[in-house]
């Protein structure tokens, strides 16, 4: 492979600080990282990539999303998810097994993992289901699963409602030491309801979902947790409850880890215009106060990573209205200019503290040997613009949905280019 060398990025140091540096990429790995053009390797081959005025960091890592396939093709597939994934700055991708069938036996991950390598894109980390058909019924082959593949076990889409099996979950996992990925929701306080209890629900006449529902099986499963000794990570965090209960966890030594997604940290119930099920997706929007809760938990470490919880539906689907749509919405394309152009370019967060969230923090939690910008390291990046303004615009979007709240929007930060082990899988300019 032709040597290429990325001059004039701005990098994110140790310090956080940004820095002019110019990275050498050979064989798939960053080879050099060096500050002064004469310190640049001699090849009159190299490729020379100009990134003047750009970021460049870390390939960006998302630990929960939906690629649809096998199954449901009209919503998405492995080739289109990880186009989406790759156009977003996303160069590893960890995918739910709410597939059909399920992501419940060896030959459903080894497929999954097939399709990867033919869209030859992002990085695909597949989950495999907790329980069979995610009925909550049987454990699936724990051990079958990780043998294929599988980086972890997550019932997502829906929670483990028996806590028996949950514990039984959690040894399995512990004795292979692999973790368990919760979507947490207790389906006996939800019950036919599509947006949280709270003022939008109010005022439109619906059935709402509590905050106990998520935070009761955040709750149990910390103390399952505690008794077991897994890594238990929680799915899409949308409550001050469910924060509060991870935070004190933490406290005391419990191996609990959570994620947060960028809808969660930028909008509330009381932004929702109207029976719009793009603004329909589980968990629900919350309050304000849920929101600011949320935010203060990414920032203190309590939520370590950000994940878009990508979730594409059809427009069929989604037509038909808040109450009978499915729940969920498109995230790759859009999470680093929303949450870039809300926290950072209004002076909230650093640059460097939104990057980590989404870098080095899931490659940590999760042991995965990227996320970091340094010689030796897989050349998985994404060069940003940080200046240029665009609106969202659903219809050029890479992925199949159409599902986004944030339709118009207008945002900085956007991703131009993404290199994964050193191939550029995407531009702006050049396409795919
Ligand atoms: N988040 C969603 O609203 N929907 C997800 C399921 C899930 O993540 O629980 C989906 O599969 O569509
Ligand atoms: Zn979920
Ligand atoms: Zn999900």
């Amino acid at each position: 492979m032709q040597m290429q060398v990325i001059k004039n990025a701005n990098v994110i140091n140790e310090q956080g600080q940004l820095e002019l540096k110019h990275i050498v990429i050979s064989g798939g790995v960053i080879e050099a990282v060096v500050s002064k053009l004469e310190d640049l390797p001699q090849d009159d081959r190299a490729q020379i990539i100009d990134a003047e005025g750009k970021l460049v960091t870390p390939g960006f890592i998302d630990m929960h999303v939906h690629l649809r396939e096998p199954g449901y093709e009209h919503k998405e597939t492995i080739e289109t998810g990880s186009r989406s994934a790759v156009k977003g700055g996303f160069t590893t991708i960890a995918c739910m097994p709410n597939t059909r069938p399920v992501t419940d036996t060896p030959e459903t991950v080894k497929l999954i993992l097939d399709k990867a390598r033919e869209a030859n894109l992002a990085k695909v980390l597949p989950y495999a289901a907790i329980t069979k058909n995610e009925l909550g019924r049987e454990l699936t082959d724990f051990e079958a699963l990780k043998e294929a593949g599988a980086i972890g076990f997550t019932d997502d889409g829906v929670g483990v409602q028996n806590a028996q099996m949950m514990k039984d979950a959690m040894r399995k996992a512990k004795a292979l030491g692999m973790p368990v990925i919760a979507h947490c929701e207790d389906d006996s306080l939800v019950k036919g309801a599509c947006v949280t209890e709270g003022k939008f629900a109010e005022r439109h006449g619906l059935k709402g979902i509590p905050n106990e529902s998520e935070a009761i099986h955040v709750g149990r499963d910390i103390l399952l947790t505690e008794a077991t000794g897994v890594h238990y990570h929680v799915c899409h965090v949308s409550t001050e409850q469910s924060v509060r209960l991870i935070r004190q966890a933490k406290e005391i030594g419990i191996s609990v880890t959570a994620e947060v997604c960028p809808h969660h940290l930028v909008l509330s119930d009381e932004d929702i215009p109207g029976l719009d099920a793009n603004w329909k997706m589980n968990p629900p929007l919350r309050s304000p106060r849920d929101v600011e809760a949320c935010i203060e938990g990414l920032l203190d470490g309590t939520l370590d990573m950000i994940v878009t919880d990508h979730a594409p539906h059809s427009a069929e689907e989604k037509a038909k209205g808040m109450e009978l749509a499915p729940f969920g919405i498109v995230g790759f394309e859009t999470a680093f200019p929303l949450l870039y152009t809300k926290f950072v370019a209004t002076g909230k967060w650093d640059l460097s503290l939104l990057v980590r969230r989404m870098t080095s923090d899931p490659a940590r939690v999760f042991g995965l040997d990227s996320g970091v910008l340094k010689a030796g390291a897989a050349a998985d990046l994404t060069m940003i613009d940080l200046n240029a303004e665009k609106e969202v615009d659903p219809e050029t979007f890479a992925t199949k949905g159409r599902n986004t709240p944030f339709a118009g929007w207008k945002l900085k930060g956007w991703p131009v280019m993404t290199w994964v082990d050193g191939e550029i899988k995407w531009s702006e300019q050049g396409g795919f």
